[in-house]
């Protein structure tokens, strides 16, 4: 059974039908990066997947257990996948490593030498093991992401769920943080990631899934995606990814 399965997804804002029947089945293990023009439903499909946004029809499941919409299966649910956004949302008045310690200690109940140990593990595993006591305006933005990715991490997530998480970076940062998601792939975490970035997709994802106006449009393999793309939309969206 994939680990996340997503069967004639629907979903609205007021009138406006956003993702028009999305079907897509993500087995463990799998990379797998959604692109698309802005405003194609990326972002609302990754919220639906965390129980961010209510759903208005379809079904969406998780490690085999089924999305429904009552509170305490929704947050079992984003205890499930964990989410990276944009921005780094970190508490500003909080060190690195508290940050990372405390939705372990508030979600998980982890008492504090638990939670620190695990933060000081995943802070490693980002590359930030002298950074623990750092405040987040001591760090740079790639820094600063690798914390919020940290944190997801040590919440022990089944898959991670990445919304252009370089796009608020400068971009010579941006390397450092592709690094981390290349590394987490590498070791076999499920990664779904909206992304712009077209060479770390070709060279990272085992599959790439292109929406257009609220649907799967094309789905495939980057070689195949990238250097054989079928339909009249994804040609002319590569072509101007790459302009
Ligand atoms: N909370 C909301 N209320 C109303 N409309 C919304 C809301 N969130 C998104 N939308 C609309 O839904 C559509 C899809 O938005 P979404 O953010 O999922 O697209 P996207 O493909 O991720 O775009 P981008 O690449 O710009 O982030 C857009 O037309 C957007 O304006």
């Amino acid at each position: 059974m994939p680990l996340i399965d997503i069967d004639a997804l629907h979903k609205s804002y007021g009138e406006t039908e956003v993702l028009k029947g999305i079907d897509l089945h993500v087995e463990a293990g799998e990379v797998i990066a959604i692109i698309g023009k802005s405003g194609s439903g990326k972002s609302t499909l990754l919220r639906c997947i965390n129980g961010l946004e209510t759903i208005n029809s379809g079904a969406i499941s998780v490690g085999g257990e089924q999305l429904v919409e009552d509170e305490l299966h929704l947050r079992k649910l984003r205890l499930k996948v964990g989410m990276i956004f944009q921005q780094f949302n970190l508490f500003p008045h909080k060190t690195a490593g508290q940050n990372v310690m405390l939705a372990q200690q508030v979600v998980k109940k982890r008492r504090k030498a638990e939670a620190e140990t695990k933060a000081r593990e995943v802070m490693d595993r980002v590359g930030l093991g002298d950074k623990f006591d750092s405040y987040p305006d001591q760090l740079s933005g790639g820094q600063q992401q690798r914390v919020a990715i940290a944190r997801a991490l040590a919440m022990e997530p089944m898959a991670l769920l990445c919304d252009e998480v370089t796009s608020a970076l400068d971009p010579e940062l941006v390397g450092e943080v592709l690094q981390v998601v290349r590394a987490l792939a590498a070791d076999g975490m499920t990664l779904l990631m909206v992304t712009h970035e077209m060479a770390f997709a070709r060279d990272v994802c085992s599959r790439v899934v292109f929406m257009h106006q609220g649907r799967v449009h094309e789905a495939g393999p980057p070689s195949e995606i990238f250097a054989n793309p079928k339909t009249p939309e994804l040609r002319a969206f590569i072509g101007m990814a790459a302009a």
